[in-house]
């Protein structure tokens, strides 16, 4: 059994090369370290091609690292897997067109010593109502509903989902949290690959944020979100140039009418400093989005770190806060 002192995925120093088409080759995952320890539900957090997949692929043994270590409970992933403590919901997946759901969920569980039963798999993953359904009748929503269902049969600790919501209509994905987080609840530890922001602020207590094969950001996810530049503060000022150069610790600044909103790495200062050396009336603090923290993260691993430089930025990058609808990352 482990605990919680016990990493029960340990990854060290991981590499997986590919051919580059140009007679060389890159690293899709590019020397990750990371510990995920019992009880944990994580985010990875990435645009396309960020390796995301290639991550979650080594730890379920289905893709062979070319360097670096990975260890399972203790052991290699494959022997995980066989041992029925890690349950997987893949993007893509062999599901047999042909077969009833309930066919499906009773044909896989039959491979498994220890099996959930499959009303149980099935009421918990919400497909009971549509069990005689033929699986190729199934919406994208409904059979990721069934892979999850199957997920959930080796009754695992550690369950990886790789964009489990994909396919979903917001209600749907709604519903599959709710039901993730009942069995997260249970003690099972939670892995998920994700494009969407609002899935790792509403469901992960940790986030790992990957870009190019590397990890740039790894943390509770309430500071990953407030690493980029920690919040906006929002005054009524007719200030000048002038005014606006002299202020400390913006990062950038939109105007719209009498309204000035400050993207600033230290609130509380530019607040003070706001409301006791200048005119500024009316002032509200707004945290940061993670959208916002990943923008600034990505981007600022895309132009070498500049994150600092003030500038005013056009109305149109203005209200990039929390947003109502899940909402995809930059492709
Ligand atoms: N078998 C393969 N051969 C060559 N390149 C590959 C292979 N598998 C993945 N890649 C490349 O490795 C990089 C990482 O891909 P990966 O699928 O891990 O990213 P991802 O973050 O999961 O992206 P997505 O969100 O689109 O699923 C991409 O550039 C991809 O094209």
């Amino acid at each position: 059994m482990s605990t919680a002192q016990e990493p029960i995925v340990g990854i060290r120093d991981l590499r997986r090369s590919y051919p580059d088409g140009a007679g060389g080759t890159f690293d899709a995952v590019d020397g990750v370290s990371l510990d995920f320890v019992a009880g944990e539900v994580t985010a990875v957090l990435g645009p396309n091609g960020a390796g995301k997949t290639t991550l979650m692929d080594m730890i379920l043994g289905l893709n062979a690292p070319s360097s670096g270590e990975i260890s399972v409970f203790g052991g290699a992933p494959r022997q995980a897997v066989r041992a029925g403590r890690v349950g997987a919901l893949l993007q893509t997946g062999g599901l047999l067109p042909d077969l009833t759901v309930k066919e499906t969920v009773q044909i896989i569980a039959a491979l498994h010593r220890h099996s959930l039963p499959v009303t149980e798999a099935m009421e918990t993953a919400g497909i009971a109502q549509i069990a005689d359904r033929r699986v190729g009748k199934c919406s994208g929503g409904q059979q990721q509903r069934l892979r999850f269902a199957l997920a959930l049969l080796p009754r695992p600790d550690l369950m990886i989902l790789d964009e489990p919501t994909a396919g979903m209509d917001p209600s749907a994905r709604h519903e599959f949290w709710d039901r993730m987080r009942r069995q997260a609840d249970s003690g099972t530890t939670v892995l998920f690959a994700t494009h969407y922001l609002e899935e790792a602020e509403q469901f992960a207590r940790r986030t790992v944020l990957m870009h190019q094969g590397r990890v740039i950001a790894d943390g509770p996810t309430a500071e990953v979100q407030q690493r980029a530049g920690a919040a906006h503060v929002t005054v009524t000022w007719a200030a000048s140039s002038a005014d606006l150069g002299a202020l400390p610790h913006v990062i950038s600044h939109t105007v719209q009418g009498s309204r000035i909103t400050f993207r600033t790495d230290d609130a509380d200062s530019l607040a003070r400093h706001l409301l006791t050396a200048t005119p500024a009336a009316h002032l509200s603090v707004r945290p940061a989005s993670l959208e916002e923290a990943f923008m600034l993260l990505t981007g600022e691993q895309d132009s070498g770190g500049e994150q600092n430089s003030s500038r005013q930025d056009s109305p149109s990058q203005q209200g990039t806060g929390r947003q109502a609808a899940p909402r995809r990352t930059a492709r």
